[in-house]
């Protein structure tokens, strides 16, 4: 009896994902968003909701993660970006900030394993974020990670942790103003007096030394990764709240209502749909004009 109703279990999941594939295959004749930003939010409502210990949220979170990575590599999106631990996620208890870097340490090492989904698609792993604020076991996982996942190259897995985006351009106007400064130290050294920032009457040459926007794009934590198409953040909110602000100018906002941990394929789908048509509303409005 039991080996029937395993067998049943296989073939239904098999139909299911023979029929996601002919939906990823309809799907595919309108654009393949190249990248999808995740803002997972809802786990620890979830776990009050369903009655669950503390820390289950989060944990289901993840497999909903898992499932998400696998609809967005199946259909072709070869970046992905998850907000998984905001520096303001740092205020939280001391408790359930350890239950998270907890949870963290352990997924890291399952999405290293040889089944997992990272080798399956032959995706990379990146950390990005502010990781000196990390724990040091977490921090040397997370360099694990991106160094065992470096010669991945089929898709994009950017997990942002110790992250927000006011950090992030900050960090990066500094590093390009340090780089600036370095190569002017170098040329006055050389006899040429340039200035980092001298006001009115630029020259050419001088132009040249001032701090452009690839300077700043090249420091940026998620400079491996082009800007999301679509960002998807659940429980129905529509802020930011300090994730991807400077790549975000163009991309759409899709916010279903569901927590994170019911997140699904139909959301998967109803997120690629709204995404192509207003692809193909701003394609038609650029050839009217
Ligand atoms: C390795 C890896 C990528 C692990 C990620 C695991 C995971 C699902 C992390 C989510 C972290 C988080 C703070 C989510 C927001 O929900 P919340 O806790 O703020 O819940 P709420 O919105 O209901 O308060």
């Amino acid at each position: 009896m039991e080996r029937i109703r395993e067998r049943v279990i296989q073939i239904y999941g098999n139909l299911v994902s023979l029929l996601q594939k002919c939906i990823f295959c309809i799907l595919s004749v309108g654009p393949i968003p190249n990248h999808i930003a995740f803002i997972m939010d809802g786990n620890r409502r979830f776990t009050k909701k369903c009655k669950l210990m503390e820390g289950a949220g989060h944990k289901i979170g993840f497999s909903a993660l898992m499932s998400m990575l696998k609809y967005c590599y199946e259909f072709g999106v070869r970046y992905v970006t998850v907000y998984a631990f905001s520096i303001e996620n740092f205020k939280r208890s001391p408790e359930e900030v350890q239950s998270l870097m907890d949870l963290m340490l352990e997924k890291i090492e399952e999405i290293l394993k040889e089944q997992s989904i990272v080798n399956r698609y032959g995706v990379r792993v990146i950390f990005s974020g502010n990781l000196k604020l990390l724990s040091e076991p977490v921090r040397l996982a997370a360099e694990r990670a991106m160094l065992a996942t470096a010669k991945n190259s089929k898709a994009v897995l950017s997990i942002c942790v110790a992250y927000t985006s006011t950090n992030e351009i900050m960090h990066a106007v500094q590093e390009s103003c340090e780089e600036k400064w370095d190569e002017i130290t170098l040329l006055n050294s050389s006899g040429a007096g340039y200035g980092l920032i001298s006001l009115g009457g630029y020259e050419q040459d001088e132009m040249d030394h001032l701090i452009k926007l690839t300077d700043i794009e090249k420091h940026m934590y998620m400079a491996a990764a082009p800007d999301p198409d679509i960002i998807i953040r659940t429980s129905g909110e529509t802020r930011l709240s300090n994730f991807l602000l400077w790549q975000s100018a163009n991309c759409y906002l899709y916010s279903p209502s569901v927590l994170w941990p019911e997140i699904g394929f139909r959301q998967f789908l109803w997120a690629i749909l709204n995404f192509q048509q207003i692809h193909f509303y701003l394609d038609k409005q650029r050839k009217q004009s």
